[in-house]
């Protein structure tokens, strides 16, 4: 019998199609761990650090978020691909993480809006996956050691040759990617989620890209905002002149502390009166918290994953998250002048906070949740509300 789909040509593939090739390749950490499995996706050899990501679904988010840049990630979830790829559904069309690590890749693509198979994806991408890998092991290895630099080859399993190339890696630590992943040049954006339509646009946001998630865009749009997207080394006062009603700080990859001319800069946004409302998402919050004086510091694993509980520390209510970060802010480094407002149930992290007196608030979560719950989508626009509320009464 035929399934019904839109693809029936994608309905059920063989293995031969979607599956790994019967490529032998590996992932060498540089602690001597090696993982031997199935290279699929593009032929080639990479370097990363190794995270591992606990959500259940998302895979094509996950590989196009530019927050994974430099990382290889392992997806704890068993099965992968059995969805497929749609061209909706990219958080970046040209960056995101260095490679892919999974257990199983399904032999079946069977989704209704698949236009790709997870393989031929990431080939096209120049992307390389390692498939029948003992994830488990890998993340349990990871949660003990934390995170630690690797090779993946999807080409080849010389081990020696491997370990040499992680052992050479550079850490994450200190590293400011923020320069090799933002837009060239400012653009303008107008396009809401794939499922919904747009509501008339009647205030404007200016987004500091660091590395930015379409689907934050997109749910700006879907809250009634034009956004306008600009480089990471925009100047405060170009941003200033441009008159935004709302400024929205980026996710993005790296250590946010190595990110020091975006700091400078937001430094001077900080010291600028009557701001309209800022907003930080991940780097974001992490930067903004930098340029208030504060520190933040390299996590064991980090928290990369959807379902991370995180209490608003206003009303105590808990919300189950997404998140994908390897950075934290330290609270205790923040000073008067700003407050903790949101904490993480996991481990007690910071996961936001707020400028006392002053429109300005972060979180170190994804309320764009590109993959992930939707219990803090109202926060994006609830800035979106603030926004235009501001403007209102700034106009009276
Ligand atoms: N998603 C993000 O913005 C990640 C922020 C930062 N690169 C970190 O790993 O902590």
């Amino acid at each position: 019998m035929t399934q019904a789909t839109a693809r029936p040509d994608l309905a059920a593939r063989p293995l031969a199609a979607a599956g790994p090739a019967a490529r032998p390749g590996a992932l060498v950490l540089a602690d001597g761990r090696v993982f031997r499995g199935l290279g699929f996706g593009a032929a080639t050899t990479v370097v990363g650090e190794v995270v591992f990501n606990t959500s259940m679904t998302g895979y094509q988010e996950i590989v196009t978020d530019p927050s994974y840049t430099g990382q290889l990630v392992c997806l704890t979830v068993s099965e992968v691909g059995n969805v497929g790829v749609n061209p909706d559904d990219e958080e970046s069309r040209a960056h995101g993480c260095a490679g892919l690590v999974v257990r199983s890749l399904s032999p079946v693509v069977s989704n209704w809006r698949a236009q790709e198979d997870l393989g031929s994806y990431l080939a096209r991408k120049g992307l390389p996956g390692l498939a029948e890998v003992d994830t488990r092991a890998l993340t349990r290895h990871l949660r003990d050691r934390g995170a630690v630099m690797a090779a993946l080859s999807s080409e080849h399993d010389d081990v020696e040759e491997l370990l040499a190339l992680a052992r050479s890696a550079p850490s994450m630590e200190g590293q400011d990617l923020t320069g090799r992943v933002t837009t060239a040049t400012p653009y303008a954006w107008d396009q809401p989620s794939w499922d919904r339509a747009a509501p008339p646009a009647d205030v404007h946001v200016v987004a500091w890209d660091y590395g930015i998630k379409l689907s934050i865009l997109r749910r700006l749009r879907d809250a009634g905002a034009r956004v306008t997207v600009v480089p990471a080394s925009t100047p405060a006062s170009a941003v200033l002149a441009m008159r935004p009603d709302g400024i929205l700080l980026s996710n993005g990859p790296g250590d946010p502390a190595a990110a020091t001319a975006v700091i400078a800069e937001l430094r001077s946004l900080l010291a600028a009166q009557g701001l309209p409302p800022v907003f930080g998402v991940c780097l974001g919050h992490q930067l903004l918290a930098l340029a208030l004086g504060g520190r933040t510091f390299k996590m064991k694993f980090g928290h990369h994953g959807g379902n991370h509980p995180v209490r608003n520390e206003d009303d105590k209510k808990v919300a189950i998250t997404s998140q994908n970060h390897g950075f934290a802010v330290d609270p205790a480094s923040l000073g008067a002048g700003a407050a903790l407002t949101h904490l993480n149930l996991f481990d007690r992290t910071c996961a936001g906070l707020r400028v006392r007196g002053r429109p300005i608030g972060s979180v170190q979560y994804h309320p764009e949740a590109g993959p992930g719950p939707n219990d803090a989508t109202d926060l994006l626009a609830g800035f979106v509300a603030q926004v235009r509320r501001l403007r209102r009464e700034r106009a009276e």
